[in-house]
């Protein structure tokens, strides 16, 4: 079999001297050992990506990749596949949830379009379309794997550009009516769990949606059996233009440095294909919230994180992973600015 040319990402391992150090003085602040929980983990972890004991995180930035989904005509929505489009206005008049939560966190927005069936994209998005919404995959692949290269490529140059603009954390969101199908496939796949335990409701199917939603994933990786080897493939075959674009951004900030926050099913599926393409990136990935999406639980174990933040959300469009920003923010500034033992005069 000719192996396409694969790109190589090179992604640097993080530096755990820096992490030691980190957890040193975490463990030298003046509270009982562990007492800040998960926020103690947040400031070690960014250490060992930044190389700094107290990073830098205060430019961040949200990635909203958009596509469309031929899946749609199967039915596996509750919301119909226009309303891909009509987001992606919402998003560039900065009126949609995520926008709402970027302002008041102070998170810049991008908002690229890697795939929607719109002619035009709307002022201030970004046009990186591959092609006009995936073929529906209960037929066959959704895209051809030049077509996944092509998104993977355009998340990446995201990725590269905000490291050149000085950004410091980011977030992965994603817009496309009928994505949690393609999530839930590409998770099926690469988990080898059953797909009634990775099906949900999405944006609000009834119990008969959710029953056809499995059929048409079940059937879908019949007829293309994805290699679940190859997370190309899986994108090609039962993903999405923005997975595949979601993907590659991680990749890429992962070479970079960069850290990035998941959202929920949608980036999470996304994560597992990157970090099965090149295991490092797992290190520059953070949980932020549990999706109430059943498949989000599982994905989440297999790439072994635990969420900061349990809402009951089912949102996607990064929402969830803005809304994690703060905690950041609070993680680092307890490190730095809190009082040690020492200086209370205390061993
Ligand atoms: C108004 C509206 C805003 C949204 N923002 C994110 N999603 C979310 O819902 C979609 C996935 O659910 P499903 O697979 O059931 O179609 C994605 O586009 C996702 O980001 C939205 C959905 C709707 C309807
Ligand atoms: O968990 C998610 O990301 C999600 C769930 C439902 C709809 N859209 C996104």
């Amino acid at each position: 079999m000719q192996q396409h040319q694969r790109k190589q990402w090179r992604i640097p391992p993080v530096d755990t001297q820096m992490e030691e150090k980190a957890r040193k003085h975490v463990d030298q602040l003046t509270k009982p050992t562990g007492a800040l929980g998960d926020l103690e983990e947040l400031v070690v972890r960014l250490a060992g990506i930044t190389g700094q004991v107290f990073s830098d995180i205060s430019k961040k930035g949200v990635a909203i990749f958009c596509a469309d989904h031929g899946v749609t005509v199967e039915g596996v929505s509750a919301y119909p596949a226009e309303v891909t489009g009509l987001m992606i206005g919402n998003f560039s008049r900065g009126k949609a949830a995520v926008n709402v939560l970027a302002q008041r966190f102070q998170s810049e927005v991008a908002v690229v379009d890697v795939g929607s069936r719109l002619p035009k994209p709307p002022e201030g998005v970004l046009e990186r379309k591959v092609r006009s919404g995936t073929a529906n995959m209960a037929q066959g692949p959704a895209m051809t794997r030049q077509e996944a290269e092509e998104a993977l490529q355009a998340g990446a140059d995201l990725a590269s550009s905000w490291k050149g603009a000085g950004l410091q954390l980011t977030a992965v969101g994603e817009m496309g009516i009928g994505n949690t199908t393609s999530a839930s496939a590409v998770a099926a796949c690469l988990t080898g769990k059953p797909v009634r335990r990775l099906i949900g409701r999405g944006t609000g199917l009834d119990e008969e949606g959710v029953r056809r939603k499995g059929e048409v994933i079940t059937r879908s990786l019949q007829v293309n059996r994805p290699d679940p080897r190859d997370p190309l493939d899986v994108l090609t075959k039962v993903g999405g233009l923005e997975l595949a674009a979601m993907a590659g951004f991680m990749l890429e900030a992962s070479h970079l440095r960069l850290p990035v926050v998941l959202d929920g099913l949608i980036t999470t599926a996304a994560a597992l294909a990157a970090v099965r393409m090149e295991p490092r990136v797992r290190s520059y990935l953070f949980a932020s919230h549990q999706s109430a999406e059943p498949g989000h639980a599982l994905l989440l174990e297999a790439l072994d994180m635990r969420p900061l933040i349990s809402a009951g959300m089912r949102l996607g469009e990064g929402s969830g992973a803005v809304l994690a920003f703060p905690l950041f923010d609070a993680a680092v500034a307890t490190a730095r600015e809190m009082a040690t033992f020492a200086e209370l005069g205390m061993e």
